[in-house]
């Protein structure tokens, strides 16, 4: 296809001018473009399809960007960025220096609001709503938000506030019944019953009737007050919040999309709109198979995606999904527990074998941890697979929920440091240093595949709270193994014994300081255990040598290294130590590699910092007979 409309479009005030005719030309044009475009960069494709007409219709419809389109996840903006100015940098998304996959506020003016993690769309379009009211702004407000996202409580703390607040906001329930799997949960099937029979056929019938043959605005909206309870379910939840409630229409149909959001325009008040679409709309292989196309890497459009030629090298998550399903084997108390990320966590083997064992709560990550509290009190053996950025929405959960009260739950924590093209939003660098200052609770780092099938055993072993965590992707290739034997309790080990200066490394970057150490001549231990810290071998290192390196891929600021530096301080122990990991900044999207060696945590990085910090090798330090 020529795209010859899309090549026009350089900001929505290009597209509002356009017939109807033409937004349908459009949308088949960018639709093409954004296929194109995902294959050879990889991203989110299958949500970024189904919302190809209804970005079209809102910038079309809205004075973007004086109105404010808030996208929840942001997941589905790349029709968004296209339209907005960002046609020409898509062949950057997600890399280095290149486009965020998600909407940020410094990329564009109509990134109103940075999203990335779930559920936060209502309460910020909320907020611009009751700022435009107090500053005398005549602009609207509109969060677009998934089922998916839909179920997270924090959106339903925005429509308890959205309905007596009196806002005029606009919510946009884009329903493509899917989550990244197939949602979960009684507001699932209450859509699916919005949807459903003969209420879905008379109100998009009586939709189309009404919202077609426009009438002026005060007119209509006096109409539509009259319509609607024929047009809704006796009373939707969302009417109950406060919202006056329209739809079910058809997302991919600008007939029906055009002229409901140009009656919506012109209504005041809370307004929620119930979309309906597929993900992965216009291109089949998504549509038949929209979790695949959810997050796929660079493909080839006309084939699909495929299989990697050769023997792939296991995950992490690979890793922990099998040993969830062993240790499930051998203990009838354990229950798997996932926040709508079954495939992202490697559960779907655990949910086809232990069906009544497995649990997705829904993107629901502070209901998970408290779950999970609930099942220990009864002497379940419940695990929270949870990656470590989205762990954070269940801070409090985890602190009064389950350490005050000392309840033996493990949570496996995916995606810790940094996981890519995802960006800071996603990155796993905190974990360490939130976790550890919590009483009670332990915190294993493990550095290869094989160490963390035994960590997740030594932790599974304790009677209090354990977080294991491990990275995105694969390790160094240690075969795992398919015992379930424990590793001794705070315990590190010394894998390279050398001299004058001894790297502590915690997780992964135990390999790299390996390779660094073998320039340096220095000592390396693997130190397993961010918390409890095995502060005997720390104390005997600094003994033993002039200086310590601390390596680990989180922040340096309250992380494994500020653990060594408490424990030297209270051994009364005074030796330099360099602590190494990532510093007080976020760090952008881009190849994790890259960033890693950006930041000096690949093993030329930390032998360059050593050698930096205490000279080369013979330089160095005290002279050896002060040791
Ligand atoms: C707090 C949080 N938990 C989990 C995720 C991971 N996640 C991203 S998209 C998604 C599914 C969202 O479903 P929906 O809102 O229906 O959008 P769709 O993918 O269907 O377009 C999930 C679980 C997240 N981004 N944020
Ligand atoms: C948008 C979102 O939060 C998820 O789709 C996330 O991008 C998945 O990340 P992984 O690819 O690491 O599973
Ligand atoms: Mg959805």
């Amino acid at each position: 296809m020529n795209p010859t409309l899309l090549q026009k479009i350089d900001g929505p005030a290009d597209l509002r001018g356009l017939s109807r005719l033409e937004l349908k030309q459009l949308s088949a044009e960018l639709r093409e473009f954004l296929l194109q475009s995902v294959s050879q960069t990889g991203g989110h494709l299958s949500s970024n399809l189904g919302t190809v007409e209804l970005t079209i219709a809102l910038h079309h419809v809205f004075n973007t960007p004086q109105d404010r389109i808030v996208w929840d996840v942001g997941h589905q903006t790349y029709p968004h960025k296209i339209l907005t100015g960002r046609r020409d940098r898509m062949s950057t998304l997600r890399q280095l220096g290149g486009l965020s996959g998600f909407p940020r506020r410094d990329e564009s003016e109509y990134d109103t609001f940075g999203t990335a993690h779930s559920s936060t769309s209502i309460s910020a379009a909320l907020g611009m709503a009751v700022a435009a009211k107090m500053k005398g702004e005549d602009r609207r407000s509109i969060a677009v938000i998934g089922d998916g996202a839909m179920t997270a409580g924090m959106a339903f703390e925005a429509l308890n506030n959205a309905g007596v607040a009196g806002a005029n906001m606009i919510v946009v329930l884009n329903d493509n019944d899917m989550s990244i799997s197939p949602p979960v949960g009684a507001l699932n099937r209450y859509f699916a019953r919005l949807m459903s029979g003969k209420f879905y056929a008379t109100a998009r019938d009586t939709a189309k009737n009404v919202l077609k043959n426009a009438p002026p605005l005060f007119e209509l909206a006096r109409r539509l007050e009259e319509h609607a309870k024929g047009m809704v379910v006796p009373c939707t939840i969302f009417e109950e919040f406060g919202f006056t409630y329209f739809g079910p229409i058809d997302g991919h149909d600008l007939d029906s999309l055009v002229p409901t959001l140009e009656n919506l325009r012109g209504m005041k008040g809370p307004l929620f709109l119930h979309v309906v679409t597929k993900k992965g709309y216009g291109y089949k292989l998504a549509e038949a198979d929209p979790i695949a196309y959810h997050g796929p890497g660079k493909f080839n459009p006309a084939e699909g995606l495929k299989k990697p030629s050769g023997v792939p090298k296991t995950t992490f998550t690979q890793v922990f999904g099998q040993w969830l399903c062993d240790m499930a084997a051998a203990d009838e108390r354990l229950v798997g527990i996932t926040p709508a990320m079954r495939e992202g966590s490697g559960m779907v083997e655990f949910e086809q074998r232990f069906p009544k064992r497995y649990h997705d709560v829904g993107i629901a990550e502070q209901h998970a941890v408290t779950f999970a509290g609930g099942l220990a009190c009864e002497g379940m053996k419940p695990v929270v697979a949870i990656y470590s950025t989205f762990l954070q929405r269940a801070y409090d959960q985890l602190v009064h929920d389950v350490a005050i009260q000392n309840l033996p739950v493990v949570f496996a924590l995916d995606r810790a440091g940094l996981v890519g093209a995802d960006g800071a939003t996603h990155a796993g660098n905190y974990d360490i240093a939130f976790l550890r200052c919590i009483p009670n609770v332990s915190v294993l780092t493990p550095a290869d595949e094989r160490e963390c099938r035994q960590l997740l055993s030594t932790a599974y072993a304790q009677n209090h709270p354990v977080a294991v965590r491990y990275p995105r992707g694969a390790g160094v290739g240690v075969v795992p193994g398919d015992g379930l034997e424990t590793l001794p309790w705070g315990k590190g080990e010394v894998r390279r014994r050398g001299e004058r200066v001894a790297i502590l490394a915690f997780g992964t970057l135990l390999y790299p300081a390996l390779e660094a150490a073998e320039k340096l001549g220095a000592t390396v231990a693997n130190m397993r255990y961010a918390k409890p810290l095995d502060a005997a071998l720390v104390a005997e290192l600094a003994r033993t040598h002039d200086a310590l390196v601390t390596v680990e891929d989180g922040c340096v600021m309250g992380g494994a290294g500020s653990a060594v530096l408490e424990a030297l301080q209270a051994a009364g122990l005074n030796v330099p130590v360099l602590v190494l990991g990532l510093p007080d900044q976020f760090i952008e999207h881009g190849d994790p590699v890259k960033l890693m060696s950006l930041n000096g945590l690949d093993a030329a990085g930390i032998e360059a910092s050593v050698i930096k910090r205490f000279g080369a090798k013979p330089a160095l330090l005290r002279p050896a007979a002060n040791h």
